[in-house]
């Protein structure tokens, strides 16, 4: 078991924000055991795809015996030590192996292939391209990994930025580090993420809205469950990002994704619907989709392991405001009878449950449906939600018992036929 009791919080009132509602923030310290990969179902087969995985970890694995987590000690051996930021740190736990732009020091002397053991700082006080010990308390030991690029590589002037640094021999999570086996294939991605696209449940030929699509995870697996006929649209605010989801497509080989750099929170242009299916593009007429996904901007306070969290209160409480503005946008733009999936990667009931609470609330076109498939648990108690909408909506968080996964929220609306 990874030993952190709580992710370091650069900020006390966000703790204690959850640690009042009696968040688990041991288990949001800890890597989820289970890794997921997304089969692209036009290209193989699941079948397929799982004879083709399990043949590579064949090699991988025989290699030696994963040591236990509880066994798996700094090695006095292996003397030098490669520090990382927490965000390097917590995919490490999760399987990476180290790019370069994740180290942060290496020590003098530390030569190719040299087994290093691997610590993350939490401090964020290490500088880039320290060449002696980092010595804090507030270092974590992650586990051990074969250097692969020297400090003139990964500091000089000329030094290269890309490709993995360190290969990861062995974790404290006991995860195996096999990095990111991603190809037009199967996608890595965590499972209430594959679920939160099932719950959407995207048909041919139908119009689809991606409000926050980038990095584009989701908006393929619309696409790939439309059999890439139909349109779906899909929107990011920051415009660096949209190249994402344009590799992805490119990647993927689809053709009925329109991608815009745009701010979902005015994607709503205020007139009713006179387009036609060709010339749609934001901001849109109102009840112009069948269905939208609402992966909303949130705190990620989900994404385990966190070994550093960096929001402060103040962001915390700007999260829900956006996501209402968002929700209002969607309703605008979604046909009577048509469906909205709002989803998050936050534990935190003010980004879920209230937001939920809210939108029925404050629009009473908009019902609740269950959000099948369930793989989660049922939302924690919230004014205005009763026992039954609570069962319609999932949460994975601690009391998920089936998937040990990262934290996660999914729930269906679908807007009354007038
Ligand atoms: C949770 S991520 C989306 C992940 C994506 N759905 C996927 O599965 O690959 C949230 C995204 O919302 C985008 N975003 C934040 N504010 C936005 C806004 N006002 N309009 C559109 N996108 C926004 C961020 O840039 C970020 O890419």
């Amino acid at each position: 078991m990874f030993y952190l009791k709580s992710p370091f919080f650069h900020c006390p009132l966000v703790e204690l924000q959850l640690s009042k509602r009696n968040f688990d923030l041991t288990w949001l310290c800890m890597a989820p055991s289970i890794t997921t990969y997304r089969v692209n179902l036009l290209q193989t087969s699941t079948e397929c795809y799982k004879e083709y995985v399990k043949n590579l970890l064949k090699g991988l694995l025989c290699i030696g015996s994963v040591p236990t987590p509880e066994t798996l000690k700094p090695s006095v051996r292996e003397q030098r030590e490669i520090i990382v930021d927490g965000c390097c740190g917590a995919a490490v736990l999760r399987g990476a192996h180290i790019y370069a732009v994740g180290v942060l020091a290496m020590e003098s002397g530390t030569k190719l292939h040299d087994i290093v053991n691997v610590y993350a700082d939490l401090t964020g006080k290490c500088k880039k391209g320290t060449n002696v010990r980092f010595d804090s308390d507030r270092k974590v030991y992650l586990g051990q990994g074969r250097v692969l690029m020297q400090r003139y590589q990964l500091f000089g002037a000329s030094g290269a930025k890309t490709g993995i640094a360190v290969e990861m021999l062995n974790t404290v999570s006991g995860v195996p580090s096999i990095g990111d086996l991603s190809s037009a294939k199967a996608l890595l991605q965590n499972l209430p993420s594959i679920v939160c696209v099932r719950v959407l449940n995207p048909q041919k030929n139908e119009i689809i809205l991606d409000m926050c699509a980038a990095p584009g995870n989701k908006t393929t697996h619309i696409a790939e469950l439309m059999q890439d006929k139909g349109l779906i649209l899909a929107l990011d605010k920051t415009v660096n990002r949209i190249a994402l989801i344009e590799e992805k497509i490119k990647k993927y080989k689809f053709n009925s994704i329109n991608v815009y750099a745009y701010d979902a929170t005015k994607s709503f242009d205020g007139k009713l619907n006179s387009e036609t299916a060709n010339d749609i593009k934001p901001p849109f007429k109102a009840e112009t989709f069948d269905r939208i996904l609402l992966d909303a901007p949130c705190s990620g306070l989900g994404n385990r392991p966190i070994l550093v969290v960096k929001t402060t209160a103040k962001m915390l409480d700007s999260y829900p405001r956006i996501q209402r503005k968002l929700i209002n946008n969607a309703v605008a733009l979604l046909k009577p009878g048509g469906c909205l999936v709002y989803s998050t990667c936050s534990i935190t009931t003010s980004e879920n449950e209230e937001i939920v609470a809210w939108a029925l609330a404050q629009h009473s076109d908009l019902e609740l449906e269950e959000a099948v498939p369930i793989m989660g648990s049922r939302a924690l108690p919230c004014q205005g939600l009763t026992e039954r909408q609570r069962g319609m909506l999932q949460r994975f968080s601690p009391d998920a018992k089936k998937f040990d996964t990262v934290g996660f929220f999914i729930a269906k609306f679908v807007k009354k036929p007038i």
